[in-house]
């Protein structure tokens, strides 16, 4: 791999550089992809080829609420590449998601696929609407709608969602059962993260979570720290941020600070993280009233001293105004795109090791895909084999890049960037552009 040291401990990316627009994620992918780029010394037009998505479809969602109006909502689905393999990757559905987040995140997906070894490209969906308003009946029409919507793009050959923030097993259920009524025979490798009985696998419900503590521990090992000895704090407690919370308390952390979006909740000497979940779900999946803590703000949590920090909510939370203020030793990404590339060089400053999205949360995908190997196969596994391989390829995937990082002195999440770009381009390459 071309490499020039100067290039990066001279260059623009050490300056403060260009101010970047922190509220787009997009241009955070992008800004990391361009110093990748000059570190492959990709040229420009294979530069512009993987920069830009493949296929962007935006389509309208009318639904017929309780109440017998019609409303009219906006939905996404964005394949940023397919070199290789159908293209793979969440819906998110949120009341202020944009096609150009939906972009970024798709973008994401790709890279992150190619640096745990799986067969994919990547994708990502979204729906404007805040789930929350709506009833069953209507979540429902919604999703079936979409899925409608997406018929031509979706295809167990083609294009494979899965959950994000905001949607769930059962969402996942009435997609794939709209795209069987569809293809007249039920089709379920259309989509992973399904309930079980449906053709879910086990421990997808649990995976991302798994492989960010697979990928802290790592981390942790290489700091000297020992996870019975280390403070953590999550923010975000849904499915990625408390299943963190419950292994590193597992392992013997103690887990000081969770929150979600009603905001922190801090004991000094550690949460009881099962109880937690128990009143999360009993609540409505909401932390409010949490009694065992004290109530602090999201922004307290993320500058609390910690060993491991785990944003595990959603993007810009660590930005250029609060990365000088970060207090944790790893910030390992259970989110995807929770530090804005402007706050990459104040963190590296600082010493802090940081565990990047595309690797940190890639058990999920790791494991969807194992749930499409099974699915494909109509053979169903273990959980204790399914934890047993995505431990293993994550760690794999943790040891290829931490060698790309010694290997260049460079960053975990620049070595990430360096890592998939490259397998990408190179299939790329590899198959050629004549169409
Ligand atoms: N579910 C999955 O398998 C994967 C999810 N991710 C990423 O992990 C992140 C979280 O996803 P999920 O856990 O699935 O979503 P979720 O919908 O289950 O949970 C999101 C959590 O974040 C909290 N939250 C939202 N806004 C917040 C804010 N401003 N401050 C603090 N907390 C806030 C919510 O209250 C909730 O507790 C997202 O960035 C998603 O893209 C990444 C890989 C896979
Ligand atoms: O499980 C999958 O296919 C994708 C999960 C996802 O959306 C992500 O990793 O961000």
């Amino acid at each position: 791999m071309p490499y020039n040291k100067n290039m990066y401990t001279t260059g623009y990316y050490k300056e403060p550089g260009p101010k970047l627009d922190e509220e787009s994620p997009f241009e955070s992918m992008l800004e990391r992809f361009r110093f990748a780029a000059e570190v492959l010394e990709l040229d420009e037009g294979m530069f512009q080829y993987l920069a830009s998505p493949v296929k962007q479809v935006t389509v309208s969602i009318p639904i017929v609420m309780d109440s017998g109006d019609i409303r009219v909502f906006e939905g996404y689905r964005v394949i940023h590449n397919n070199l290789l393999g159908p293209s793979k990757g969440g819906i998110r559905y949120a009341p202020d998601v944009t096609l150009e987040e939906v972009n970024a995140l798709a973008a994401w997906m790709t890279w992150k696929c190619a640096i745990v070894n799986v067969p994919f490209g990547g994708a990502k969906g979204g729906v404007r609407v805040d789930p929350k308003q709506l009833s069953d009946g209507e979540l429902e029409r919604l999703t079936r709608r979409y899925t409608a919507n997406m018929l031509e793009v979706f295809g167990p050959d083609r294009d494979i969602p899965a959950p994000d923030m905001n949607t769930n097993e059962q969402i996942m259920a009435w997609v794939m059962d709209t795209y069987s009524m569809n293809a007249h025979k039920t089709e379920t490798a259309v989509v992973t993260g399904k309930p079980i009985i449906l053709g879910g696998s086990h421990g997808r419900k649990e995976a991302t979570g798994r492989g960010v503590v697979t990928v802290t521990l790592a981390a942790l090992n290489k700091m000297g720290i020992l996870p019975n000895k280390c403070t953590v704090a999550v923010q975000g407690f849904g499915n990625v941020g408390s299943v963190s919370a419950k292994l590193m308390y597992e392992q013997g952390a103690k887990v000081v600070a969770i929150s979600d979006i009603s905001g922190g909740y801090y004991n000094e000497n550690g949460i009881d993280i099962p109880a937690a979940i128990e009143y999360a779900k009993e609540n409505d999946n909401s932390l409010e009233g949490y009694p065992e803590a004290e109530k602090i703000s999201n922004e307290e949590l993320l500058q609390m001293e910690c060993d491991v920090l785990i944003p595990a909510a959603k993007e810009d939370q660590i930005n250029r105004e609060n990365a000088g203020n970060i207090n944790a030793k790893i910030i390992a990404e259970g989110a995807n795109g929770p530090v804005t590339a402007n706050a990459d060089s104040i963190l590296e400053d600082k010493g802090i090791m940081v565990v990047p999205d595309i690797l940190a949360n890639a058990g999920g995908v790791t494991v969807s895909y194992f749930e499409w190997v099974q699915d494909r196969q109509g053979y169903f596994w273990t959980e204790e084999r399914v934890n047993r391989r995505l431990n293993r390829m994550m760690r794999n995937a943790f040891d290829n890049l931490f060698e790309v990082r010694n290997e260049y002195d460079i960053t975990l999440r620049q070595a990430a960037y360096v890592f998939g770009i490259n397998k990408v381009a190179m299939t790329l390459k590899l198959r050629g552009l004549y169409a």
